[in-house]
């Protein structure tokens, strides 16, 4: 049978996800593990499940959203919302899909409308994993062939037409208030109950801090929860990973690593 692309970004996002878990999951079993959201999640969640059971018969498996809380109970991996990790306590390591990611590993994230609980969890862990296809990598963020559809931005449902206004200023080209789709008349509402703007702007140059001021404005624009840029910079670091796998078209995995 014919091997289509659809079934070469499946393979691809497997494999990228084996390799993850294989190279991240800790070898002694770990108290907290993060999973993030998404179709390439769905492989990690798999490869996670196949580990020896000594290594996840005691761990609590937080979830990023409804879906992936679904699919950790598929499996019988044990469950903690997020709000129920202990004060301080740290999750050993989050693995997590994203949209597209630069050189530098700065991520835009939020496709499945998941990204404020991704952020939470990503941030609260010792080591965030990326794990993606070939279609997800960029030179710089907000290249239109990778990633079309912009910066997802989550809004208190009232503030959208500020918000909508205020990042136009910014300089976002195009901003969308993301439909619920077929099966829900009106917008997207998030896990949260709140509505997700996809803002779309220029290709970003590249230079250190320039994912970093754009996160920080978007962020300073009353309204907003969240948003999908998760980036390091001179002032932090705020949800980039420590490293990226990315199964590509020819069967291999590459490995982006934070320098
Ligand atoms: O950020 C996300 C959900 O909010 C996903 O991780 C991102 O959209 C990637 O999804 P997929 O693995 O299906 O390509």
């Amino acid at each position: 049978m014919a091997t289509t692309s659809e079934d070469l970004v499946a393979a691809a996002k497997q494999l990228a996800a084996l390799t993850a878990v294989q190279e991240h999951y800790p070898k002694l079993p770990p108290k907290y593990v993060g999973i993030g959201s998404g179709s390439t999640i769905v492989h990690v969640v798999a490869s996670i499940a196949n580990l020896e059971p000594s290594l996840i018969s005691s761990t609590k498996f937080i979830p990023t959203g409804f879906q992936s809380k679904q699919l950790l109970l598929q499996h019988g991996l044990e469950v903690l919302d997020i709000d129920l990790l202990p004060a301080g306590q740290a999750i050993s390591v989050a693995f997590d899909g994203a949209d597209e990611v630069d050189a530098q590993l700065n991520c835009i994230k939020g496709g499945g409308a998941c990204l404020f609980q991704e952020k939470i969890v990503a941030v609260q862990a010792e080591k965030f994993v990326v794990v993606a296809d070939f279609r997800k990598i960029s030179k710089t963020l907000l290249t239109p062939t990778t990633w079309a559809s912009g910066i997802p931005i989550e809004v208190v449902p009232s503030s959208y037409p500020y918000v909508t206004a205020k990042l136009t200023t910014l300089g976002a080209t195009k901003v969308v208030l993301r439909p619920g789709g077929k099966a829900k008349a009106g917008p997207c509402v998030t896990d949260n109950g709140n509505f997700l703007l996809d803002a779309v702007f220029p290709t970003l140059p590249e230079g250190e801090d320039v994912v970093q001021d754009l996160a920080e404005a978007i962020k300073g624009i009353v309204g907003v929860v969240e948003h999908g840029l998760f980036y390091g910079g001179s002032r932090g670091w705020k949800g980039r990973p420590e490293v990226a796998y990315f199964g590509m078209a020819d069967g291999t995995v590459n490995t982006l690593v934070k320098q």
